[in-house]
């Protein structure tokens, strides 16, 4: 039996776009209810988010009947931690901070099995072959990866059509915060330089023949994203709808409670 074809893969390749929403709260549940919701993708995010190991493995059985894929961000793109989250089950990856074709290709080989790659062989043991259940899976998993890279910084940018050119990539991020960073505006993405760099990066991206991605809750500029190419896109984040909308709530219901203390004279 082969390994689990991989939707996200597929659609990118075909460049059909891809709606996602990020996730930061660790926990199954939000990940099994915003599982529900109809993104096409949903970004566990081990990089910023408090997650470990067991966590995520959690978050991916949470996810496993959802129509959503689970794409996974380790907080750093190297072999080791690549090679625990393919068997636990992760067959995407978005990795931060790619700045050279040299890492794109090292993150490539470490997502694939040898004469490939140099991943580690020891899922026998492990979720991503079904606990040895997938008889095929040495033959096929290296095929269902979906390697997604971020760039986020002006070296980066500077190497897209290198980064683009790494056979295994299968799609580059633009990470319009930490590029804002980089470019010396810390916390103004919005700044007009950085907007200016975000989307000639996604033009590159797309330019270059690779599927371009970006995150922003902005839903204005997530449609001007999408106009322009980008095929996947994470449109909001558990954590900011959440904390958003029980600050909308109680502030309406703190509004009302002020104009009936009014009228009740108190
Ligand atoms: O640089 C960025 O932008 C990203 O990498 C996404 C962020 O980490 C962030 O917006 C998650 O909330």
């Amino acid at each position: 039996m082969p390994v689990a074809s991989n939707p996200l893969k597929k659609a990118l390749a075909e460049r059909r776009l891809q709606l996602g929403l990020w996730l930061g709260l660790p926990t199954a549940t939000t990940a099994e209810l915003c599982g529900g919701a109809g993104f096409d993708w949903l970004l566990v995010d081990g990089e910023h988010a408090p997650f470990d190991i067991p966590t995520i493995a959690a978050q991916l059985r949470a996810l496993e009947a959802s129509t959503s894929h689970a794409v996974v961000r380790p907080p750093i793109g190297e072999t080791w931690i690549i090679k625990q989250l393919l068997d636990i089950g992760a067959q995407s990856l978005l990795v931060p901070m790619v700045e050279s074709a040299e890492q794109a290709r090292a993150l490539v080989s470490a997502t694939r099995y040898p004469p490939r790659g140099i991943r580690g062989v020891g899922a026998a043991l492990a979720r991503a072959s079904s606990y040895n259940r997938v008889g095929d899976y040495l033959a096929t998993a290296d095929n269902e990866i979906c390697l997604l890279v971020q760039v986020e910084t002006l070296k980066g940018l500077a190497n897209i059509e290198e980064i683009a050119g790494i056979e295994g990539v299968d799609g580059i991020f633009i990470g319009p915060s930490d590029l804002a960073a980089d470019m010396g505006h810390l916390g103004n993405p919005g700044h007009p330089k950085v907007q200016e760099a975000v989307r000639s990066g996604l033009e590159r991206i797309i330019g270059s023949r690779q599927a371009a991605g970006i995150l922003t809750a902005d839903e204005t500029l997530a449609q001007s994203y999408i106009d322009l190419g980008a095929t996947f896109v994470a449109v909001g984040t558990d954590v900011t709808l959440l904390s958003r909308a029980t600050a909308e709530l109680a502030a309406r219901f703190q509004n009302k409670r002020q104009s009936s203390t009014a009228t009740q004279g108190y």
